[in-house]
């Protein structure tokens, strides 16, 4: 059995480890909540063991150290932390405690910022020097860093004492540190876990060129020393924050006063259902005995004034085991990796899945099943996994295996070099993305069936009257009128539409089958090029990069879209429902006329599409290119042409209007 004194020691030793992690690397390795319950089992101990209460214990000490890197800064008073509350009855039991002590307490209540304390001098109203509060006594040099944010005056207002420090919390708004994270994962750099970590990381930057970049935010919440001590203060904390903002300085709109207990909780609650809207984190509200004078009575304990406490939210980052990954199929055909969890209380919800959204992430994070991980849950922000708790790493936890079949449709998944994302290649038959074939396949641009809206298709499938594109074709007009307000006429004239839509071109049928990346351009190159559509099936990589606009990761999708079984039995299907199109020609080459010429489209076509147009040139053999060059043979200039035209102007190419491109295109 292990000693209380070993116990002790053993949980200081962690604490301590993880406050280095947290003040001197803002890299946590653990939430908030489980350092939270690590102390308090501490605190426990040494409660009922006060003989092993040493002076450098984590609960006689605020955590954090100064960093050698910066110029070290020896505050004036120290700056200290605050004692926690997780409950109106911890309140209740906070107001007894010190009212019994110096009578009723009105309070002033504030938001409880999740950034960093930081302490800004004034010397004749002129920013002097900014410091981090460090261990409480000893904080770091950030002067340049706190200049770069915008709120912080660099020259007082009004009329203010000849030294004056402000206290108040450094913090990133939400918005700034999705920006930063959005930045550095695209980057491949390290993303910070939560604002509170990337307003400290950011602000603790020796190039403060850094720091200006993270659109940091501050509001003051207290007065530090000042000088002379006779300058005529306000006597309650509310006015002293008036005074603040009378000076230029940035306060908390969401400060009040609240007379009473309930009018406390009240606060509490309120802003508690406005947390998510709010532009910043905030962890609690901070409760302070608005009296000055009640305040100095009433003093300190170790770390922490005994006249105000903290009251904090519940928390938004917790652990837990990650279970399971199971894959889910979106209906683009994405393949979604969900992390299955064992359930976790966070952000004031029961959560037991989050997303891992795709290879990856997993790699980023390095995360395993069997793994304990931190989720966070923010507002409605769907549950994410920002870590892996690597000190809780089992040995028989097992890497993330990404499937090779679909799990719906047991067609292959392709992950394209290059593409984060991994796919089901059964598009046409996959039940997961059996909605948004049809819709494409049913639109205008594709086979063109009147009457055929996503409405329409929605019910078809819900109902259970279709299941792949083929089955349309054979739907009666008396099954159609199962549908919400489709009487027979509305029916018959569906059924007519579906015969005629059967008449189409290749391209058009190709666009339909919703390949991957192959738009109407890419559709009609491919059938101009092989002219049938039984040498597309077996064409390769290889011969498909032959054709113009393709590149390889397109003709990637369409070689994976052709060797699977399923796709080619609906379009056996599709044929046999009577779909055809006229035979394409083999193009003499004196039926490309604009054959060895470069053609540039610029501004808005009014009778046709680009791509439409892209695709009509190049079937009389013209390149079609993007920009405008000497190697240009004519340029079609639509409505609102700018540059290019311009271009094409100085260098003396041909132009044409519109009318002059459907003259062309129509021989
Ligand atoms: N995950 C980890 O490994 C780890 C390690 C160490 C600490 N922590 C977390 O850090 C927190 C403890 O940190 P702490 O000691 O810095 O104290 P704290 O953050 O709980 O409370 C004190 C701080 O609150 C801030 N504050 C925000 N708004 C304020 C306001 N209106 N008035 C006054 N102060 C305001 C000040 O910066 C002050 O220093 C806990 O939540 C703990 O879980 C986590
Ligand atoms: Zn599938």
């Amino acid at each position: 059995m292990t000693s209380i004194k070993q116990q002790i020691e053993a949980l200081s030793a962690s604490l301590h480890q993880h406050n280095i992690n947290y003040y001197v690397d803002d890299a946590p390795t653990i939430p908030d909540a489980e350092y939270d319950r690590l102390l308090h089992e501490l605190k426990a101990l040494e409660q009922q063991h006060p003989e092993h209460v040493y002076p450098d214990s984590p609960t006689q000490r605020v955590g954090g150290m100064p960093l050698d890197k910066f110029e070290q800064v020896t505050h004036l008073k120290p700056m200290l932390s605050l004692d926690n509350a997780f409950n109106s009855e911890d309140i209740q039991s906070f107001d007894k405690r010190n009212s019994d002590k110096v009578g009723r307490i009105e309070y002033c209540c504030e938001p409880k910022l999740d950034g960093l304390a930081v302490s800004i001098l004034y010397r004749n109203g002129i920013l002097e020097r900014a410091a981090t509060r460090g261990d409480g006594n000893v904080g770091e040099d950030i002067t340049e860093n706190v200049k770069t944010i915008r709120s912080i005056p660099l020259r007082l207002r009004g009329e203010f004492p000849d030294l004056v420090e402000i206290r108040g919390e450094a913090f990133m708004p939400k918005a700034a540190f999705d920006a930063v994270n959005e930045a550095a994962k695209t980057k491949g750099d390290k993303v910070f876990v939560n604002p509170r970590n990337a307003a400290a990381g950011s602000l603790r930057q020796l190039d403060s060129r850094i720091t200006a970049s993270r659109r940091l935010d501050f509001y003051a919440y207290a007065l530090g020393v000042v000088e002379p001590e006779s300058w005529a203060l306000a006597e309650d904390h509310y006015a002293q924050l008036q005074q603040l903002k009378s000076w230029g300085l940035p306060v908390s709109r969401e400060v009040k006063v609240c007379p009473t207990l309930p009018d406390v909780d009240a606060y509490y609650a309120d802003i508690l259902t406005r947390r998510d809207s709010l532009d910043y984190e905030i962890d609690g509200v901070v409760i302070k005995t608005n009296s000055i004078a009640q305040q100095q009575q009433l003093g300190f304990v170790a770390k922490a004034p005994r006249w105000a406490i903290a009251y904090k939210f519940p928390a938004q980052e917790e652990m837990t085991l990650l279970e399971s990954v199971d894959f889910q199929v979106g209906r683009t055909g994405s393949l979604t990796p969900v992390a299955r969890l064992k359930p976790v209380f966070v952000g004031g919800v029961t959560v037991s899945n989050a997303t891992l959204h795709n290879a990856d992430e997993i790699n980023r994070l390095g995360v395993k099943v069997g793994d304990t991980v931190i989720i966070r849950r923010a507002g409605d922000v769907i549950p994410q996994v920002v870590a892996v708790v690597k000190e809780k790493r089992i040995e028989s936890a097992e890497d993330i295996v990404f499937p090779t079949q679909c799990p719906i449709c047991d067609s292959d998944i392709e992950r394209v070099e290059g593409e984060a994302v991994a796919r089901c290649t059964g598009g046409l038959f996959c039940g997961a993305q059996r909605k948004e074939a049809i819709k494409h396949f049913a639109s205008r641009k594709a086979m063109d069936i009147d009457g055929m809206g996503d409405k329409v298709v929605e019910q078809l499938i819900d109902k259970e009257l279709v299941q792949t594109p083929a089955d349309l074709f054979g739907l009666s007009a008396s099954a159609i009128t199962m549908l919400d307000r489709m009487g027979m006429k509305s029916a018959t004239n569906l059924v007519k539409a579906l015969e005629d839509a059967k008449q189409t071109t290749l391209a058009k049928f190709l666009y339909s089958l919703g390949i991957r990346e192959v738009g109407e351009a890419t559709a009609a190159n491919l059938a101009a090029h092989f002219k049938n559509l039984d040498a597309i099936k077996v064409a390769n990589v290889k011969t498909l990069i032959e054709v113009e606009d393709v590149g390889v990761i397109v003709a990637t999708h369409i070689e994976h879209f052709f060797a699977q079984s399923h796709n080619l039995e609906v379009i056996d299907a599709l044929l046999a429902a009577g779909i055809h199109w006229p035979q394409i020609e083999e193009v003499a080459e004196d039926a490309q006329p604009l054959k060895g010429q470069t053609w540039v489209l610029t501004g808005t076509l009014t009778q046709m599409g680009r791509s439409d147009a892209k695709a009509k040139l190049q079937l009389l053999g013209a390149k079609v290119a993007g920009s405008v060059s000497k190697k240009t043979d004519c340029v079609v200039a639509g409505d609102a042409a700018g540059s290019k035209l311009v271009k094409a102007q100085e260098l003396g190419i041909k132009i044409l209007d519109e009318d002059g491109l459907l003259a062309v295109l129509n021989g």
